[in-house]
Order: C-alpha cells, then structure tokens, then sequence
C-alpha cells in the first residue's frame, strides 16, 4: 500500500463548493510528514451500509498523543469513519469497510487480530453514557478482569482507583464505590465510562460525542478532562460543536457526504480553512 500524501493532497487546492471533493483532493494536511509516524493510519477506507456508500476512499493519519477532531454536518460519516478505527463496524451487519487501517503500522483488520484485544488498545466512549448495571467500583474492575490485566485483589482495587482518579471522578466517588454506576449524574456517569475505558490501558480513545447529553458545567469537566488525557492517550472526538473542537483538538478533519474534504492544524482550520466548503460550514452556511 503507498503510504505516500497524494500529491493532490499536499497542494491543497481550493474546489469548487458546491461539488464535495474526490478523495484525493482533501486539502490541507491530512498525511503526516516524512519522518512523523502516525499512530493510527487510514488508506482509501470506503464503508458502505449496503448500496449506501457512506465513507469514500478516506486517507488520514491520527497522530499520537494529540486530540484530533472530527467535524462535519450530520450524515457525513463522522461516526462511521470513527468506528471504523476499532471495528465497531463488525458490528453492523450490512456495512462493508474496504480499503487498510493501521495501528502503530499493524493492520486492524488482518485476520488474525483479536477484535477484543484491539477494542482494549482502542477504547470508545459513546455519545450517551452507558454505565452497566453494576456498582461504581465494578464498572470500572469489569475490563481488567476479563483482560486478564490483574490478578490479586489489591491490583484491581489499584486500577480502579487510579483509573476513577485520572478520570477525575474519584474525589466525588471514593465514599460510594458499591452505589450502582447508573444513580450518578450523566457527567459523572460519561466520566466513569471514560475511567472503565482507561481501566484496560488503552492507547488510543475513541469519543463519539460525548458530551452532547449533557449539561455545560458537565461538558466542560469533560473537555478539561481530555486535555489532560491526551498526555497519555492518543484520542479522536466526533463533535457537533465547533466552539468543542477548537477548544480541546490539536488537528481537525471535516467531512462532508462521505469524503474527507479537510485536515489540517485546528487553529488553521478555524482561521483560514483551504476549502471552500469548509469554510463554508465553519461560518455556518451550512451544516
Ligand atoms: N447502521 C447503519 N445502517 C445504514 N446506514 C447507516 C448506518 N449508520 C449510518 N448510516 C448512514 O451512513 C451515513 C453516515 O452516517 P454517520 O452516522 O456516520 O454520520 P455522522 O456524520 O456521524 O452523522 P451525525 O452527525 O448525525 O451523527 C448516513 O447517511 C447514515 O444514514
């Protein structure tokens, strides 16, 4: 596979806006450089839903340890792209992805990769929070049991502490470990979803709105949250809202009716975007 940017994509052309792109012309940056590695790498990635072709030909790489934002009008295929990442899209009967993503250079969808192993290195947080029916505490032990990632009682108690602590719920919850996960507040609820996935040391964390249910001052612990976790992680966010993605991402990709039609620096994007529709959205011409 030619792991090379389009040449298209390196000049950045400026297209007609009315006409969404080929997948070559995505403007702006969306390979890495010579010598950059990205931890996460998509080559011509198509997904259809049966006749419905929803992602065409998509070439993006995800860097590490940075925020990347995924923004785009709804139906673009902002949350198919994503799932596509870590195989959600096993999941979905009649959609086919075609085309090679990788992670750290490793291909996701060869055969012989444990979708379960892969879904542990890179974790999803859902656009509602989905707590199971369990007590705070094993919400967040359930991962590394199953995972086999600690034995002893006092290994998982360390997990799930730390975890609950680098998703800053701990302080509000460490009285109420054996409360069940689902009487807390939707923020706190997203929060512990974010701590059962750091749980299993994942590398890469996969947010698909998640804070759209819920409330300012919960979505701003969120956003302060994943600025603090892209230390550690690298992380991919589907948001709605411009004013998020400007706050919390580095790099920025926009999607428009299939195609990656921009990516490049969030500031960049924001400020002086390369392509005509792009720009056209981000004023709210459309969307
Ligand atoms: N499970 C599915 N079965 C069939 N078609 C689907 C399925 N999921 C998504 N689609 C279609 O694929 C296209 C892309 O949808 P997707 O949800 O990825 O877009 P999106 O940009 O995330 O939208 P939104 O911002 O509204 O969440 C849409 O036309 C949608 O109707």
């Amino acid at each position: 596979m030619n792991t090379q940017a389009p040449a298209a994509a390196q000049s950045a052309p400026q297209a007609d806006a009315q006409q969404p792109p080929a997948p070559q012309e995505t403007a702006g940056a969306p390979l890495l450089g010579p010598g950059e590695t990205p931890k996460i790498a998509s080559r011509d990635v198509h997904v259809h839903y049966g006749e419905k072709h929803a992602i065409k030909g998509v070439n993006l790489d995800i860097k590490e340890n940075e925020v990347t934002a995924f923004i785009g009008p709804s139906g673009c295929g902002k949350s198919t792209f994503l799932r596509c990442l870590n195989r959600m899209n096993d999941t979905i009967d009649i959609a086919r992805v075609t085309g090679r993503i990788t992670l750290d250079g490793q291909d996701v969808y060869d055969k012989r990769v444990d979708v379960v192993q892969l879904r542990a290195r890179v974790g999803m947080v859902f656009q509602k929070p989905n707590p199971f029916p369990k007590s705070i505490f094993e919400n967040v032990a359930y991962g590394p049991r199953i995972h086999g990632i600690a034995r002893g009682k006092d290994e998982i108690e360390d997990i799930v502490m730390s975890s609950l602590d680098r998703a800053g719920l701990l302080n509000e919850v460490k009285d109420y470990l054996d409360q069940p996960g689902t009487g807390l507040s939707g923020g706190q609820q997203q929060r512990l979803c974010i701590a059962r996935a750091i749980a299993v040391s994942p590398e890469v964390i996969l947010m698909d709105e998640p804070c759209s249910a819920l409330d300012p001052i919960a979505t701003a612990k969120i956003e302060e949250l994943i600025d603090e976790l892209r230390e550690n992680y690298t992380i991919v966010i589907v948001t709605h809202s411009m004013q998020q993605a400007a706050r919390v991402s580095q790099r920025t990709a926009f999607f428009h009716l299939g195609n990656l039609v921009e990516c490049g620096d969030t500031e960049q994007i924001f400020t002086n975007p390369q392509h005509r529709l792009t720009q056209g959205y981000i004023t709210g011409r459309f969307g």
